[in-house]
């Protein structure tokens, strides 16, 4: 089962947009047509410029060099679900990542960086620090396009004050073959979604609404956005949470970053009652996801890393009918 590498996901340009503008409003449409179709789409965003990521993920070599034991300290440092230091298992063979828990706070960038590499890495933290804020940015813009094409802007100032955001980079390595390996086994986000940024090394293989595998080809100043589960529990199955892999081909490791909006312990994923009716009945039950990923940390490793079972969508677990 191949991606066909002639389709690529949507290119969007959500630069510099004012919200009420015609040219907002077409950047909405195209936008909603690609979260619904593909729950995938590569934006421009110029208010980011590429160095700033690029310098990020010039650091990254160093960073997985470093010894399993240094790299493991990232996990007396976490304290999240699914943050720390994730190496190579069976659900990501070629796969390694560092998380960064709270990347809006500059001092716990660098502790964690002080950590790994003292005495430390004041221009990559900041760079760390000011990337985040600026890819919050684009996941606003993202989020208000999102609830204006289903009618719920109302509720834009509740999810700024209901989500956190989390970063983590990655490396997957070259694979010894020339066929192509798996990086990182098909799975959904958890999340509300995902902005990947990666160097030039492509991989990312996306599963559309009708079924199509294809290739996520970012350009220089593409960023990824994979929207997760939990939006479309939220937005009652409208926004598509897509399956989606890594695929490693040719002779270079692959670096990536990837921006995790999240929702908050405590909030409950609840879709708003307008956009639920007779024809659209309820999908998931509320619930708190924060909990959820506590819950299931407690298996993860045995769930994923030891015996590689396929990801279980969230649906499984709250579906309505299940
Ligand atoms: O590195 C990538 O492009 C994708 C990573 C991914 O799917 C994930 O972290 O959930
Ligand atoms: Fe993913």
């Amino acid at each position: 089962m191949g991606s066909d590498s002639t389709l690529n996901v949507p290119e969007i340009d959500l630069s510099n947009l004012k919200p009420g503008t015609t040219e907002w409003e077409s950047a909405r449409s195209q936008l909603w047509k690609a979260v619904e179709e593909y729950g995938c789409f590569r934006a421009v965003f110029k208010q980011i410029p590429q160095e700033l990521p690029n310098a990020i993920l010039s650091e990254l070599k160093e960073l997985f060099d470093l010894p399993i034991e240094t790299k493991m300290r990232n996990n007396e440092i976490s304290e999240l679900a699914y943050g720390g230091y994730v190496g190579k298992t069976a659900f990501g063979p070629l796969y390694e990542s560092i998380g960064f828990d709270d990347p809006f706070n500059l001092e716990k960038v660098e502790k964690l960086i002080n950590a790994l590499l003292p005495p430390g890495k004041p221009d990559f933290c900041k760079n760390v620090h000011g990337f985040t804020k600026l890819m919050s940015e684009l996941e606003n813009v993202i989020v208000r396009m999102i609830m204006e094409s289903l009618g719920v802007e109302k509720y834009y100032e509740e999810h700024l004050n209901s989500v956190f955001y989390s970063l983590r980079v990655n490396k997957y390595e070259a694979p010894e073959n020339d066929e192509g390996e798996v990086g990182l086994k098909i799975h959904k986000d958890q999340d509300v979604m995902t902005i990947l940024y990666q160097n030039q090394v492509d991989g990312l293989e996306v599963e559309t609404r009708d079924g199509k595998w294809v290739d996520a080809i970012p350009s220089p100043d593409n960023f990824t956005v994979v929207i997760g589960e939990s939006l479309h529990a939220w937005t009652n199955g409208l926004a598509y949470s897509p399956y989606h892999r890594v695929t490693m081909r040719g002779k270079t490791d692959r670096y990536s970053t990837g921006l995790f909006t999240a929702f908050k312990e405590g909030y409950l994923v609840k879709a708003p009652e307008m956009l639920v009716d007779e024809e659209h009945p309820l999908l998931y039950k509320p619930f708190d996801h924060f909990e959820f990923l506590k819950m299931i940390q407690r298996d993860a490793e045995k769930f994923y890393a030891a015996t590689a079972k396929p990801y279980i969508p969230l649906i499984a677990y709250y579906g309505v009918d299940v």
